[in-house]
């Protein structure tokens, strides 16, 4: 038996990257806080880190330790709520930054969360099913004591899925002795799961950008969209573009880029995905091999729907795009931002273009308390609903300062955020 020794990635990138640019934010909505200001301290803090050692046993009977955390950024609105991602290049500050985002985001579109995340540093990729079925499982023990119904519900997010929700759900129920199918959202149907939670994100993704193509005069029908990441978000939202009229012209994944002017097949492609795990080697369209080339793709819409950090200064000036929609968390660089903002660039922020998901995740945590499940049409309505006055609020307020919508975003969300915790009390 060998068991595989790694300095813990905490002590070597606590403090940089993503959680550098969530705090950067932050300094910059702060003089818009008024009296509020003074609490902003909390919302550099997160609440609650917990980093724990996730041994399993390998199939051929060898020992892995993999790194996971669960870090509450803020309970402030309520219990916490955000994904857990399983990646090779999950860090600790990572994930601080994403539950900071969660906070932000769970505030911006007026849900009744405080903000979470969680990740094990692995790739999946490498697992076979039951080596992650244990992982799952072990994971979900070690942090068992953190989350619950009422303290912070876990959700899908890179590289986890329905199944992995129904692992920890149960793991979850075992540990308390009883089923508590409100531990986890994005569940399996049969679980408690709720139905639209899966097109969730990538639907919110496609109803914000048709709020802002109305903004900028941009017709759906006929409009260039390029999609980076083909997964629930990139996916989803490229079928519904698709769908309206607009020519899918680009998808990238981590493996290769595709590209056709006029408009890919995205049901053939989805297909393709679903046989072979890669836009790669798809016929219907053509494949280019450097991928830097992406960025600059003739297109009016963008979605960055991969991961944080992929609009630079290296790549921001070739930007063509008159809208970018975040369906990534973090894609654009503070930096990259400034330049997509001279540029005139319309950048429908991460907390607002993808919140569709944690939408829904809300109305499942709420079916599943009521045990009364509602229509696929009920809950389209409903988060269309919430998403369109979300975007409008933010869009109004960006107006009256003369900020971006990213600002204003924060602006709404802090001020929520920091009411609460002020009516409450509690003090650093
Ligand atoms: N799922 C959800 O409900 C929500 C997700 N998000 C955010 O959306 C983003 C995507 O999440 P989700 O769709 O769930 O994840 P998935 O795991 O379903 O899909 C991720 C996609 O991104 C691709 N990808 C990964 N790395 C790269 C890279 N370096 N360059 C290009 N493509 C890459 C993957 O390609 P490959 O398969 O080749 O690895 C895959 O197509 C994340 O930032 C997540 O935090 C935000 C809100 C909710
Ligand atoms: O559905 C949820 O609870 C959270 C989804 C998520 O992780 C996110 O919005 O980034």
């Amino acid at each position: 038996m060998t068991i595989k020794h790694e300095v813990p990635s905490y002590l070597t990138q606590h403090g940089i990257g993503p959680w550098g640019d969530y705090l950067e934010q932050i300094d910059r909505v702060t003089p818009y806080l008024g009296n509020l200001a003074r609490w902003v301290e909390t919302m550099k803090r997160p609440k609650r880190i917990l980093v724990v050692d996730v041994p399993i046993e390998r199939d051929d009977g060898t020992i892995a330790h993999f790194e996971g955390y669960r870090v509450q950024h803020n309970t402030s609105r309520g219990p916490g709520k955000g994904g857990v991602r399983f990646h090779q290049d999950v860090t600790l500050s990572e994930v601080m930054a994403l539950s900071a985002w969660m906070t932000v985001k769970n505030a911006a579109v007026n849900v009744p969360y405080g903000g979470a995340k969680g990740g094990i540093r692995v790739d999946p990729k490498t697992l076979s099913q039951g080596e992650l079925q244990r992982m799952t499982r072990r994971y979900t023990s070690e942090i068992n004591i953190i989350i619950g119904p009422n303290k912070d519900i876990p959700a899908p997010d890179v590289n986890t899925n329905e199944q992995i929700m129904a692992w920890m759900m149960d793991t979850y129920s075992m540990n308390q002795g009883s089923t508590a199918s409100g531990v986890v959202t994005g569940k399996p149907i049969s679980l408690g799961g709720s139905l639209g939670r899966r097109e969730a994100t990538g639907r919110g993704v496609f109803v914000v950008g048709c709020e802002a193509a109305a903004k900028r005069g941009l017709n759906i029908h006929g409009a260039k969209v390029a999609v980076q990441g083909f997964g629930n978000v990139g996916g989803i939202a490229a079928r519904l573009f698709s769908e309206a009229g607009a020519k899918v012209v680009a998808v990238q994944d981590h493996i290769s880029t595709v590209v056709r002017s006029s408009g890919l097949d995205v049901a053939a492609l989805q297909a393709h995905v679903n046989e072979t795990g890669s836009v790669a080697g798809f016929k219907g369209g053509e494949e280019i091999s450097d991928r830097a080339q992406f960025w600059a793709v003739d297109c009016d819409i963008l979605v960055p729907a991969a991961l944080e950090q992929q609009i630079t200064v290296e790549n921001a000036s070739s930007i063509r795009a008159k809208i970018i929609l975040e369906g990534a968390n973090g894609p654009t660089s503070p930096a990259a931002d400034d330049i997509l903002h001279e540029k005139g660039v319309l950048v429908v922020p991460d907390v607002i273009a993808n919140a569709g998901g944690v939408t829904v995740s809300y109305f499942e945590w709420v079916q599943d308390f009521s045990s009364f499940f509602w229509t696929e049409d009920e809950i389209n309505l409903r988060l269309t609903r919430i998403m369109r006055e979300a975007f409008t609020a933010v869009w109004q307020l960006a107006e009256e300062k003369k900020v971006s919508l990213r600002t204003a975003a924060f602006i709404v969300a802090c001020t929520r955020v920091l009411q609460a915790r002020e009516m409450r009390g509690l003090y650093p």
